[in-house]
């Protein structure tokens, strides 16, 4: 029997089972939204409805895979798990264990597989059948040998958002997507070896498989809105839509947003980096300790009396609070309390010289009288009995003062409060910074890192945290940013993707331990080594870039060839002949990326917006994308821009699948 027809009966029971188990899902649905009674109405149907969700996302493209063992048993794969009428499988998760051999094996290691097969399909009917061989057996009549479906996903048409890749997704990657390490994992590699493929196929794979990841969330982390948008479809695509998509600054700009407002976006390369040094860490943390610096003495007025604790009180109920390490905030109602015990201690102090002196006074006009005595037969015939020390006279008034009672009026006395404020301030971050960066007229962008490390310190940590966070292009964090993301990840669970040859101006680190600190001793670092995106001439045209930018680095090796990269020179205006070259590879096919300088990006993007197929992006903004021909204006204007110009350029021409032109300005014309 022809191997398609094999597969569409499979697919048929698999699509059956799908539908049966939404029509199943729909009912539930219906019957928990009429239970008025049932407590957890809203959660049960949460969950439902996620599930259908998932299966709605399954529903294109299914069934992507099939393995075949040696003992003659198969599983097929796919983006959910069914299980048929019978509780047998249907189709295999492709995140559970036993899809691994798909990903893993190899016909040096082959794990028990005969062969592995890739089906593709339209709709619900089976396109193409397409077998390797895992065992070293000689293809039969039911394998089906031809090219590989990674080629066919390699060179297919790009459209300016990443697809999913779970089935073809190879094996250096598989094994870090799939890697049971929970703690940190940074994933190096040149451009093109699929980083963000295995951060997005990472990020679903810890979903399904990590309690935690589930429980709180998974936050994916990018450098720019526009890269986000590049990636945006993957995780939906895989069933997974409970993702937050952001940039470091976005983050930080939606959790700071109740203290500050918003950040202005104006701030420059240099001040990014200066700002997001870790120095500024300490500057922040000693900024508040100034604030918490001894100011002398504190006096509240009391019932009329002016009770004043010493500077070494003072100093000693600081140190005290200080080393609670409760965040500021907090540890000022420590502070108040301390303050008020002293408080009440001295107005007791005071109260019992006071009787004391009275007592002497008595003493004097009584000219020895027993007083108390005298009081107590009083008292006695008036009725009252003495109390147990036998005391009914002034003393029991000092006992009067409950230290408790005392102590919790001068916690909530306003007048307490007041003296407290002046001694231990309670800080917003903007009061702590201003301190740091004095006279800055309005937030930008790159104080947000100072900002939401003052934050931690006056309040704790932020209330928004993740259970596996995912930094892509991570080259591009600050040490700063880097502290602001650790703080959101308490679990310490992430996948750091990202590669320091392309660090853009804010990146002073030139390794990974220095980029993330601490952090870095502990994690599992992988290198990816094959470039997926882009051919061998490509790279062969970035390479003597890369030689001056990162010598030691491992090279990658290309997958394809394709045309050698074209030099243009303008012969007249740049618009001009940007413009000619874009229609030219608009004309050949595919989506066209013009990378141009940043500061002729708009004029560009102008004299370009009638052109189908193109897009101008700033060079500043173009790290993680890729087209399939890729146009890259004045290099000499590019490198020359900003600081990491050499970085910026090797950025720019590794961003084609294909074809790369380099278009280079007509040379100012020589003095006669
Ligand atoms: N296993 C795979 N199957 C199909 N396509 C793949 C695979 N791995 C990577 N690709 C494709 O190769 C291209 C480059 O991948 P990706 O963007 O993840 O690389 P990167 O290492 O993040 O690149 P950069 O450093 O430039 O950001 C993408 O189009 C991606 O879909």
């Amino acid at each position: 029997m022809q191997q398609t027809a094999v597969e569409q009966r499979h697919l048929d029971a698999m699509y059956a089972r799908l539908d049966a188990e939404q029509a199943r899902l729909a009912a539930e649905v219906g019957e928990v939204q009429r239970d008025a009674s049932d407590d957890l109405r809203e959660v049960r149907l949460a969950l439902l409805n996620r599930r259908s969700a998932t299966l709605r996302a399954a529903d294109h493209h299914v069934c992507f895979g099939r393995i075949d063992r040696t003992d003659g048993t198969a599983l097929h794969l796919g983006r959910v798990g069914l299980t048929g009428a019978d509780g047998e499988a249907l189709l295999v998760d492709w995140r559970a264990d036993a899809a691994r051999p798909f990903y893993a094996a190899t016909p040096a290691s082959p794990e028990g597989l005969r062969r592995r097969r890739h089906l593709t399909s339209s709709g619900r009917t089976v396109t193409g059948v397409s077998d390797e061989l895992r065992d070293g057996s000689a293809p039969g009549p039911d394998d089906v040998v031809g090219d590989g479906p990674l080629l066919d996903a390699l060179t297919a048409r790009r459209t300016g958002r990443m697809a999913e890749v779970v089935a073809t997704l190879q094996a250096e990657q598989d094994a870090v997507v799939r890697s049971p390490h929970r703690g940190v994992t940074v994933v190096e590699g040149g451009p093109g070896t699929g980083k963000t493929v295995v951060a997005l196929h990472r990020a679903a794979y810890v979903l399904a498989m990590f309690d935690e990841a589930r429980a709180d969330g998974v936050l994916v982390l990018g450098p720019n809105p526009r890269f986000l948008d590049h990636i945006s479809e993957v995780l939906p695509s895989l069933g997974e839509n409970d993702v937050v998509l952001s940039t470091p600054t976005a983050l930080l700009s939606d959790d700071l947003a109740a203290s500050i407002g918003r950040a202005v976006p104006s701030a420059t390369a240099r001040a990014h980096r200066r700002l997001g040094s870790a120095r500024q860490a300490t500057l922040v943390a000693d900024a508040l300790r100034a604030r918490q610096a001894p100011v002398g003495t504190l006096t509240v007025l009391i019932d009329g009396d002016r009770i004043t604790l010493d500077a070494a009180t003072l100093a000693e109920i600081r140190a005290t609070a200080q080393a609670s390490e409760l965040p500021h905030n907090q540890a000022r109602d420590l502070f108040r309390e301390l303050v008020a015990d002293a408080l009440a201690d001295e107005v007791q102090l005071r109260a019992r010289v006071f009787l004391a002196r009275m007592d002497e006074d008595m003493e004097v006009l009584t000219g020895g009288l027993d007083v108390e005595r005298a009081v107590a037969s009083d008292l006695a015939r008036l009725g009252y009995a003495a109390d147990e020390g036998g005391a009914y006279g002034h003393r029991a008034a000092v006992a009067e003062l409950d230290p408790q009672a005392l102590r919790e009026a001068l916690v909530d006395d306003p007048a307490v409060d007041a003296a407290v404020e002046r001694a231990w301030p309670r800080l917003t971050p903007a009061d702590v910074v201003a301190d740091v960066v004095p006279g800055v007229r309005r937030w930008t962008d790159a104080h947000l890192p100072l900002l939401d490390e003052a934050a931690h310190l006056l309040d704790g940590p932020p209330e928004r945290t993740f259970g596996h966070v995912v930094v892509d292009e991570a080259q591009e964090l600050t040490p700063m940013q880097w502290r602001a993301v650790l703080r959101r990840c308490p679990a310490r669970s992430m996948t750091i993707v990202g590669d320091l040859a392309q660090a853009g101006p804010a990146t002073a680190a030139t390794t990974w331990r220095q980029a993330l600190g601490d952090v870095a001793r502990h994690a599992e670092v992988r290198t990816l080594t094959v470039c997926y995106r882009t051919t061998a001439e490509v790279l062969a045209e970035a390479e003597p870039l890369l030689a001056s930018i990162a010598p030691d680095q491992p090279r990658s090796r290309a997958l394809r060839t394709g045309p050698p990269p074209r030099h243009s020179h303008a012969a007249g205006a740049l618009t001009d002949a940007v413009l000619a070259e874009a229609g030219r590879e608009a004309t050949a096919g595919g989506l066209v990326g013009v990378v141009a300088p940043d500061d002729v990006a708009d004029a560009l993007a102008s004299a370009l917006a009638g052109v189908d197929g193109v897009r101008v992006v700033p060079v500043s903004q173009v790290r993680g994308l890729e087209f399939d021909a890729a146009i890259v204006v004045d290099p000499v204007g590019i490198r020359a821009a900003r600081e990491s110009g050499d970085r910026d350029l090797y950025v720019a021409l590794t961003r084609p699948t294909s074809r790369l032109v380099i278009v280079e300005p007509q040379p100012p014309a020589s003095p006669a």
